[in-house]
């Protein structure tokens, strides 16, 4: 696969940040949708597949990979939803790590325009529920490693999954690169779920 040029300093994860942003920022609304559909057919592929009965998956805004439409489906097949919470219901952020149980029309704006789910707000801990976890980020490396918008959020959140529940990391194709920086903290991811399906990474992933 041919990687796309890296920033000018590699070890920049503020750049590579600023790389993927811009990157999808340039996307045709054409690209973009033919996307949105490739990770809707193989996200709903892959968590059936997987038997999962709890999935847990950001709600996408913008030019993030989109989650909404599978979301949604998987909802409509009865698999349950985890979702993150970012607010406390008054437009107050939250520190913690929170979870909300997704269903369609139980939605509200919490922050930066990131749709969630209205509902009961359940702790960090709820992630242990989680059969199949899907995490955002800008991009993804062979070894697993991921570089995400920039909170931490994922880092903290995913201390509480269980260590058999696999972690996809929603990106392109394009996306998954040879090899981004690495924190101490940083927690590697299991495949990449892309339009064009699972790539699995680290021990996992072929070598090339
Ligand atoms: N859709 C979505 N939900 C998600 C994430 C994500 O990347 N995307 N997260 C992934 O971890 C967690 C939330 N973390 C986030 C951290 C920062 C920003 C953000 O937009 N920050 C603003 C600046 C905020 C400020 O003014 O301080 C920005 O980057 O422009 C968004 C989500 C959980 N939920
Ligand atoms: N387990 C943790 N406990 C406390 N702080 C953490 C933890 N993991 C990461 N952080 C903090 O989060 C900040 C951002 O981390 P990083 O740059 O790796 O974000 P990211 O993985 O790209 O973003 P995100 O997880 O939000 O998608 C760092 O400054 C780091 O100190």
């Amino acid at each position: 696969m041919h990687d796309p040029d890296p920033p000018a300093d590699p070890d920049d994860k503020t750049a590579w940040r600023r790389l993927g942003l811009a990157r999808r920022q340039a996307l045709s609304r054409a690209e973009q949708l033919a996307r949105r559909r490739g990770w809707r057919s193989h996200g709903v592929d892959a968590v059936t597949s997987s038997g999962a009965a709890v999935v847990s998956l950001y709600l996408s805004r913008g030019q993030e990979p989109d989650t909404l439409g599978l979301a949604a489906e998987l909802e409509r097949r009865g698999v349950a939803v985890l979702a993150p919470v970012l607010t406390d219901g008054r437009g107050h952020g939250v520190h913690e790590v929170s979870w909300g149980r997704y269903r369609h029309d139980r939605l509200r704006e919490g922050l930066w325009g990131i749709p969630e789910p209205s509902g009961v707000a359940m702790a960090a801990s709820e992630l242990a529920s989680a059969d199949v976890i899907i995490c955002s980020a800008l991009w993804a490396d062979r070894a697993g490693y991921r570089v995400g918008i920039g909170g931490g959020w994922y880092d903290r959140a995913l201390l509480h999954r269980r260590p058999d529940a696999p972690v996809w990391a929603m990106v392109d194709t394009c996306e998954v690169v040879a090899a981004l920086p690495r924190d101490p903290w940083d927690v590697a991811v299991d495949a990449a779920l892309t339009p064009c399906g699972l790539v699995p990474l680290g021990p996992k992933g072929s070598v090339e």
